[in-house]
């Protein structure tokens, strides 16, 4: 039996984040990607042109299709935009046995809001507990706990005010900082350090979310949450490296890196 993932996250319209890097990482690594879509974004590599939330019962009554008939593995969310929909996931989450790994999706990579100052606060105190894994990187740490984290040493500060909110796992992604592309995944006794040479490319374009869904593959796959975020890292470190320009603006990193020629 292919292991089902699920993914409760936004669309992107061009295809590089949300729910379609999503998908595609879920079929490089193997499992069977399912969707509930909370939000549709017109998006491109310039940006993120508008933005329209579903409705709760909408986002509800996907959840339960997939849930209730195929069973998931594994959940991974991203972009939720409200407190409303914050709420109901986190809900739905906590009555689902399978391993979360909530990545709290705050702003894109063009610097446009994808969830409302408002829903701050449930992520805090609605989403994080239920998580297995909580993947906020440098900008949603500082938006949810108030630590800033300027060099490593100050990740392990970050990955305690993150745990403090409930979550199993903590995985700080140190992607925005200068120097080698450094996360610190922790449970508070555990800590491992994933460290890969940073690509000087600027097409990452939907990063956070590659890794975040390549961790939810691996769990379901029967990882434990460190293998599952050591071979994780691999995967985002190798579409980095293949990311590639498209329009104007900041590319996507490449899901299919390992099926190209010669990799
Ligand atoms: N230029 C880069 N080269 C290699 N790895 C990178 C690079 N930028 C980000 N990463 C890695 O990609 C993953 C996502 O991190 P990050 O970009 O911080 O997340 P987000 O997309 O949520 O802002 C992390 O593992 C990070 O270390
Ligand atoms: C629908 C959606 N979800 C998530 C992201 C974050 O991805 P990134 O940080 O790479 O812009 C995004 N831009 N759009």
């Amino acid at each position: 039996m292919i292991p089902t993932v699920l993914t409760v996250a936004g669309s992107d319209s061009g295809g590089g984040a949300g729910i379609q890097a999503d998908l595609k990482t879920m079929l490089a690594l193997g499992v069977h990607g399912m969707s509930v879509i909370t939000a549709v974004t017109a998006q491109n590599s310039l940006g993120v042109q508008g933005a329209w939330e579903l409705p709760v019962a909408a986002v509800r009554a996907q959840y339960r299709s997939v849930v209730d008939d195929i069973g998931v593995r594994a959940v991974k969310t991203g972009m939720l935009a409200s407190a409303e929909l914050v709420e109901a996931v986190a809900g739905l989450i906590a009555g689902t046995d399978a391993p979360a790994v909530v990545d709290p999706v705050g702003v894109s990579k063009h610097g446009d809001s994808l969830l409302a100052a408002s829903a701050l606060d449930s992520v805090r105190t609605k989403l994080l507990p239920v998580a297995t894994v909580a993947t906020p990187n440098l900008d949603e740490v500082a938006q949810l706990t108030g630590v800033r984290v300027e060099s490593e040493g100050d990740m392990r500060r970050a990955a305690a005010a993150v745990l403090g909110h409930g979550p199993r796992w903590a995985l700080i992604k140190g992607g925005h900082l200068a120097g080698d592309a450094v996360d610190l995944l922790t449970d508070g006794s555990e800590e491992h350090w994933l460290r890969a040479p940073r690509h000087d490319n600027r097409h990452t374009h939907g990063t956070g979310c590659t890794l975040a869904s390549a961790i939810a593959a691996q769990l379901a796959k029967g990882d434990s949450v460190p293998e599952a975020v050591a071979a994780a890292k691999e995967y985002v470190t190798g579409a980095v490296a293949a990311g590639f320009a498209l329009g104007g603006g900041i590319g996507p990193v490449d899901h299919g890196w390992r099926f190209r020629d010669g990799s």
